[in-house]
């Protein structure tokens, strides 16, 4: 069944980002991956839970065979500002050392949870680590951090669906949009 803005009642502005436009940013992006990692032996690490709909699709979008692992960091909570506090919830099962490693990501938004990421996992020793994250939020960062492969920037607006959350509501939405401020209190 189609998923529409309209099918959300009240809650969703608007789309920012379609079903299509993702489909063909990550077929986009993973022919740019198969090209940097042909040959080698890669290990994608999806970022939990916000990174599943991007993993499953563009781990599918890939050529190149992968393994799998799964992190859970939280800096969020409930709310729709960073805590920069970063949690581990869930660790990875794989010794990363001299693997390459692909972390994905749903969204980059002030930053600090992928610098905690690339500072812990960079201290794992793998044979490289790099980063691809669906959106980018450029306005919102407060850090740099050098990210191979971007599918959108965005605006500095809290978005949901695609993966993308408020309050645990939204993720399955196959879209990016935005929430109408009377759902968050705006
Ligand atoms: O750049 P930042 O400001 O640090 O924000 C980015 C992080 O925020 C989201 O995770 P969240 O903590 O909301 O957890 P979730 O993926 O389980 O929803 C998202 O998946 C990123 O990991
Ligand atoms: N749902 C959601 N989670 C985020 N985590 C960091 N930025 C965002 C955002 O804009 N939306």
């Amino acid at each position: 069944m189609r998923v529409d803005a309209k099918d959300m009642g009240a809650d969703l502005e608007k789309v920012l980002i379609t079903k299509e436009e993702i489909d063909a940013k990550l077929a986009e992006l993973a022919a740019k991956i198969d090209a940097e990692y042909t040959g080698k032996d890669l290990l994608i690490v999806g970022v939990l839970k916000g990174a599943v709909m991007v993993m499953a699709d563009l781990a599918r979008a890939l050529s190149t065979p992968v393994t799998m692992d799964w992190m859970a960091v939280s800096s969020y909570g409930a709310g729709t500002q960073s805590s920069g506090v970063v949690r581990i919830l869930k660790d990875l099962d794989t010794d990363i050392k001299g693997r390459h490693v692909l972390i994905v990501e749903d969204i980059i938004d002030s930053g600090l949870t992928l610098s905690w990421l690339l500072s812990n996992l960079g201290s794992r020793e793998p044979a490289s680590l790099k980063v691809c994250t669906l959106l980018r939020k450029p306005e919102a960062a407060k850090v740099a951090i050098d990210v191979e492969w971007v599918g959108f920037d965005i605006p500095n607006e809290f978005v949901v669906g695609y993966g993308l959350d408020y309050a645990e509501k939204y993720r399955n939405l196959p879209f990016v949009g935005t929430l109408a401020p009377h759902v968050y209190g705006g």
